[in-house]
């Protein structure tokens, strides 16, 4: 039998279309915008609510301590890049990471993509300027193209459906590889070798050597590898174009509930994470599991209000705060926040983001992190709650599986001559994949109290 949504509920969805809506695109055409999301109202759900409603249980799993979450991938996917190799790289990182922190943590580690859905960014300034060219800013590939013309950067809502199509054929890949059989844990396993092999990473012996003592302790108990050989990996993105999530929020028929169906988990950014905006009220009344990023400015009273919006019930799982304080920040601004929304009884996921308020610009001229300071605020985001007695909950990584040169430093010291090598990423600078496992291994030393 199908449920269908009261009239309440369908009008609530129309709410935000009324309330102020940063960092949207000027679409020059309002009448093509409106064909568009017509014809993706039409089109299938990304992901079945049943998922979402899963993840949230897991999520609130994390919130009690007895999972954690990564969520990894880039800062903005692209249509060029959502290739075979491109995606199984960084689904392979993903993997060995979460093997890694498995291990770490003692605890299940919940797999989720910045992945098959990342297509919008919001930025700092609506334009650039170079060589004295000003032109409207690169929103994201579901917005316009990063090409510096100016046919290339009007935002065309055609690429809507773009985004949609490639985010389908994603998480298409995403599900073939994790039930098919290459998350099998003796391969992950394999992975971690080729990287300890190495002799940068020296350090990490004696962890590596555990994880191969407990691998071969597994074999010999007679554990069924092949019953392993299946996981759960979920998709999010930034629910920042209100047009197109407005557009895949479908009522779920088993329960006449709205749910975002472009990917299990969405989150509400620095920027636009307003508590009388359009992205707050939208996200308030879908079902999924949310995240909102919060930065060193964030107020208690702040958190706690987004809190009581967006999770009325204080439903475990419902609610995941993304902490993004900077590595000279998190100590001081993240008590508070913590101390008091527990205080209030507040079940939240804590998750450390500890990219976003570590970019810099290097000398030459490029935008990038440091991988000691980025590693630092994860030590201080572990620091916070271990001295509070509350949850670290997980962690949210720009990374990709390839061997780019965006962030220094790192074991293989990337250098300021290095970044020029192989800087890829459109926005934000990204771990390559040795930096990746290499965070990994750190915060799994660190967990074992190495
Ligand atoms: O994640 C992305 C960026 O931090 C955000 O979009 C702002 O970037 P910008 O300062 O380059 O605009
Ligand atoms: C823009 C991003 O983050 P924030 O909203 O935290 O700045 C992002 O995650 O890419
Ligand atoms: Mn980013």
């Amino acid at each position: 039998m199908s449920i269908e949504a009261s009239p309440e509920v369908l009008e609530g969805l129309q709410r935000w279309r009324e309330l102020p809506a940063r960092q949207q695109p000027e679409w020059p055409d309002p009448a093509a915008v409106v064909r568009a999301t017509e014809e993706l109202r039409g089109y299938p759900p990304l992901v079945f609510a049943g998922e979402a409603d899963n993840l949230r249980e897991k999520l609130a799993m994390a919130a009690r301590g007895e999972a954690f979450l990564l969520q990894g991938g880039d800062c903005a996917e692209t249509f060029a890049e959502s290739t075979a190799d491109r995606i199984r790289n960084k689904i392979r990182t993903i993997l060995q990471m979460a093997a890694v922190l498995t291990y770490g943590a003692s605890l299940p580690v919940i797999k989720m993509g910045r992945m098959a859905g990342q297509y919008a960014k919001p930025r700092s300034s609506d334009l650039e300027t170079r060589d004295g060219v000003t032109l409207p800013a690169y929103r994201g590939d579901a917005v316009n193209a990063h090409g510096f013309t100016e046919q290339e950067r009007i935002p065309d809502p055609r690429r809507l459906l773009e985004a949609y199509h490639r985010s389908a054929t994603t998480i298409n890949l995403i599900r073939a590889f994790t039930y098919g059989g290459f998350a099998d844990l003796r391969e992950v396993h394999e992975w971690n070798r080729g990287f300890t092999a190495n002799p940068a990473y020296a350090r990490y012996e004696v962890l590596a050597g555990e994880i191969d003592r407990a691998m071969r302790f597994m074999r010999a108990c007679g554990v069924d590898f092949d019953a392993l050989r299946t996981v759960d990996m979920y998709t999010s993105h930034e629910a920042l174009l209100l047009d197109y999530e407005a557009a895949m929020t479908r009522i779920d028929s088993r329960s006449g509930l709205p749910y975002n169906t472009s990917a299990h988990f969405v989150w509400i950014g620095e920027r636009t994470r307003q508590l009388d905006g359009a992205h707050v009220d939208l996200l308030a009344r879908v079902r999924n599991p949310l995240g909102v990023k919060l930065g060193p400015t964030t107020t208690a009273d702040d958190a706690l209000a987004l809190a009581e919006r967006l999770d009325p019930e204080n439903t475990p799982g419902r609610l995941t705060f993304i902490t993004r304080m900077g590595a000279g920040r998190v100590r001081d601004v993240l008590p508070g926040l913590v101390e008091r929304v527990t205080g209030e009884g507040r079940t939240v996921t804590w998750v450390c983001d500890p990219m976003h308020g570590n970019t810099i610009t290097s000398p030459s001229g490029y935008k990038t992190r440091e991988f000691a300071t980025v590693i630092d605020e994860v030590h201080g985001f572990f620091e916070v709650h271990h001295a509070l007695g509350t949850v670290p909950g997980g962690l949210h990584v720009e990374l990709t599986g390839d061997d780019v040169t965006e962030v220094l430093g790192g074991s293989e010291q990337v250098d300021e001559a290095a970044l020029a090598r192989r800087y890829e990423t459109l926005v934000d600078p990204r771990l390559n994949h040795q930096q990746s496992l290499e965070m990994a291994f750190d915060v799994a030393e660190m967990l074992r109290g190495h």
